[in-house]
């Protein structure tokens, strides 16, 4: 057998496999004008389960206004947000609250961390409106999150006496506490020098890989686009490639 034929069959069963794997958020005719500027210009896209996708794009291109729709922040748009096939603007702001506490989880990149708490208060704050999580349930929830992002004996200290890799790591614990089916994060490594930027994407991957959450991330650092399977380049408010 050729290595042609190696790569064509590994090519099929790859495409079978991406094939299988469950839709659960859809994007259709995406349009966002403000102030006459069109700002997002018919974006149609899908994401599957156990993703890891990279947005990139010149600054401008419309990449934060995207993540604001998928993340369920931004309601001023056309076209349609489908979750799970589920229209998102036929749910009520309590329904869409609950989706953004539950199903999704969203990092930043100047962490957004209150500085003077500790960071079981700051992982708890995520949990403090969720009714479906008991007190007693709580503490054993953040202790996972901040396991997973091996932050675990950090618990009680304060955010304003951690490095910026220590902050981010904690910001994720937040956004991932919950255990949401798709983490977005705008920019995370954006205050990182390099060495902590390698680290955060490889915890990325390892949560990607590891607890099948689809990750959805902003950079403008291709090394960090280069780290991801699918790679989107936006352009002037469209999607320009996807592949
Ligand atoms: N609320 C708003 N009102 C008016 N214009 C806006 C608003 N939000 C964003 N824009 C404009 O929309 C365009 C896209 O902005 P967006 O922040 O989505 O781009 P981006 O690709 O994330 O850029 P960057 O890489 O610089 O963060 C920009 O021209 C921006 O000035």
């Amino acid at each position: 057998m050729n290595i042609r034929n190696i790569n064509q069959k590994q090519y099929l069963r790859q495409k079978q496999e991406h094939d299988r794997r469950k839709k659960i958020l859809s994007l259709k005719n995406i349009k966002k004008i403000s102030n006459g500027t069109t700002i997002l210009d018919d974006v149609s896209v899908d994401f599957y389960e156990s993703e890891m996708v990279g947005i990139y794009g010149e600054s401008g291109a419309g990449k934060t206004s995207l993540l604001n729709i998928i993340g369920c922040f931004d309601n001023d748009f056309t076209g349609h947000v489908l979750m799970e096939d589920i229209n998102i603007e036929n749910l009520s702001s309590d329904q869409k609250a609950y989706i953004r506490n539950k199903k999704i989880g969203f990092v930043v990149q100047d962490f957004s961390l209150i500085e003077e708490m500790t960071v079981y208060d700051n992982v708890a704050l995520t949990l403090l409106f969720d009714k479906s999580v008991s007190f007693v349930n709580i503490r054993s929830k953040i202790v996972e999150a901040l396991d997973k992002v091996g932050m675990k004996k950090y618990i009680n200290k304060k955010i304003k006496l951690m490095s910026g890799g220590e902050k981010q790591r904690i910001a994720i614990a937040r956004a991932i506490v919950n255990e949401p089916d798709i983490l977005i994060a705008d920019e995370p490594t954006g205050a990182l020098d390099s060495k902590n930027t390698q680290k955060i994407m490889e915890l990325f991957l390892q949560l990607n890989k590891q607890f099948n959450t689809t990750v959805i991330l902003v950079s403008h650092d291709m090394n960090c686009i280069n780290m991801c399977y699918r790679k989107i380049k936006m352009e002037d408010g469209h999607i320009e490639s996807d592949e």
